[in-house]
């Protein structure tokens, strides 16, 4: 049997919209078997124990890729990231269902060829670039080829990711986006992201606040969110080095230093409001996606 191992990942931190992503060591794990016939799904709500399960399809994808074909399939889920909540769920899905069939298949493919395919099916790199490898990774993706490097970020921040109990999907929130960007605003963010980038590898904490803001998404996702406003006010007040939108929302990312004090202070805040908000306390995960095989 093959065990797959997955991180959570934020995307866009901010102004890297659908090129930066960092991974943290909050994880799903998947357990993938090929049987004598049919497909079993567990661990899964009905909606996912179907051939349409992202987990399985991707595992197909790859099977095809590389000529392999089982005889049935059993795949075992232990889901520990919310799904639809900008925690990249689904790039875990992806990324965990190649591995997991690249695995069975006899490991034709080199994590490149993993990337490529996740991306393919993902549409963007962002989220499975740095699941595959960890830590924070900027990616693009030109003329069918992912061009994608590493980002030292020194290594003592926590991510607090603030989570409300209802799912916002990554096509919803896609579809609030304006078609074109205006000059003005692609400087705002071209500006923010190599500064963002640049403090993150440094420790440089004064520039985090200024360097996570953005124009091209966040205004327009905000929207979608209740309490968005409200949440990143409060968050600021209380100190917080960084805030983003986490990948399509409705996740609301902080980055913090050890600081107790605002962990209890955003936590009494947001227990006050609807929707259930949680707080998580998470570093980042500098592996990526492991596998291997178990009894
Ligand atoms: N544990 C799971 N089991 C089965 N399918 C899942 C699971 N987690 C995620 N998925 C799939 O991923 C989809 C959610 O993807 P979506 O892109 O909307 O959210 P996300 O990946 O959590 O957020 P983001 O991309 O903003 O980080 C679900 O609709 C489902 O198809
Ligand atoms: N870059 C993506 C991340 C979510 O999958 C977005 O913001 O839509």
């Amino acid at each position: 049997m093959i065990r797959v191992q997955v991180p959570a990942t934020t995307a866009n931190v901010g102004p890297g919209f659908d090129a930066l992503g960092i991974a943290l060591d909050l994880y799903n794990v998947f357990y993938m078997e090929e049987i004598d016939s049919g497909l079993i799904i567990e661990g899964v709500d009905e909606e996912f124990r179907n051939e349409d399960n992202l987990i399985y399809q991707s595992m197909v994808t790859t099977f095809e890729e590389v000529g392999y074909k089982p005889k049935g399939i059993k795949i075992k889920v232990e889901s520990n990231i919310p799904v639809s909540r900008g925690l990249g769920s689904s790039a875990t899905c992806i990324v965990g269902g190649i591995m997991g069939a690249n695995a069975l298949a006899g490991n034709v493919l080199d994590k490149y060829d993993i990337l490529k395919i996740a991306t393919e099916i993902e549409g963007h790199p962002d989220n499975v670039a740095p699941c595959i490898f960890g830590g924070m990774v900027t990616s693009i993706y030109d003329k069918g080829e992912i061009h994608y490097s590493k980002i030292p970020v020194k290594n003592d921040y926590s991510f607090c990711p603030i989570i409300p109990d209802f799912k916002l999907s990554t096509s919803e929130a896609r579809g609030v986006l304006p078609e074109v960007v205006d000059y003005k605003n692609a400087v705002f963010n071209v500006g923010r992201v190599a500064l963002l980038i640049s403090s993150l590898v440094n420790g440089e904490d004064e520039l985090l606040a200024l360097a996570c803001d953005d124009v091209l998404h966040q205004p327009y996702r905000g929207g979608l969110i209740r309490d968005y406003d409200n949440i990143v006010n409060a968050v600021k007040e209380a100190g917080v080095k960084g805030v983003f939108l986490s990948g399509a929302g409705p996740t609301i990312m902080t980055i913090v230093r050890e600081n107790d004090d605002y962990i209890k202070i955003m936590n009494d805040y947001v227990s006050m409001l609807e929707d259930n908000w949680i707080m998580k306390d998470l570093k980042i995960d500098n592996e990526g996606a492991l596998v291997e095989e178990v009894v």
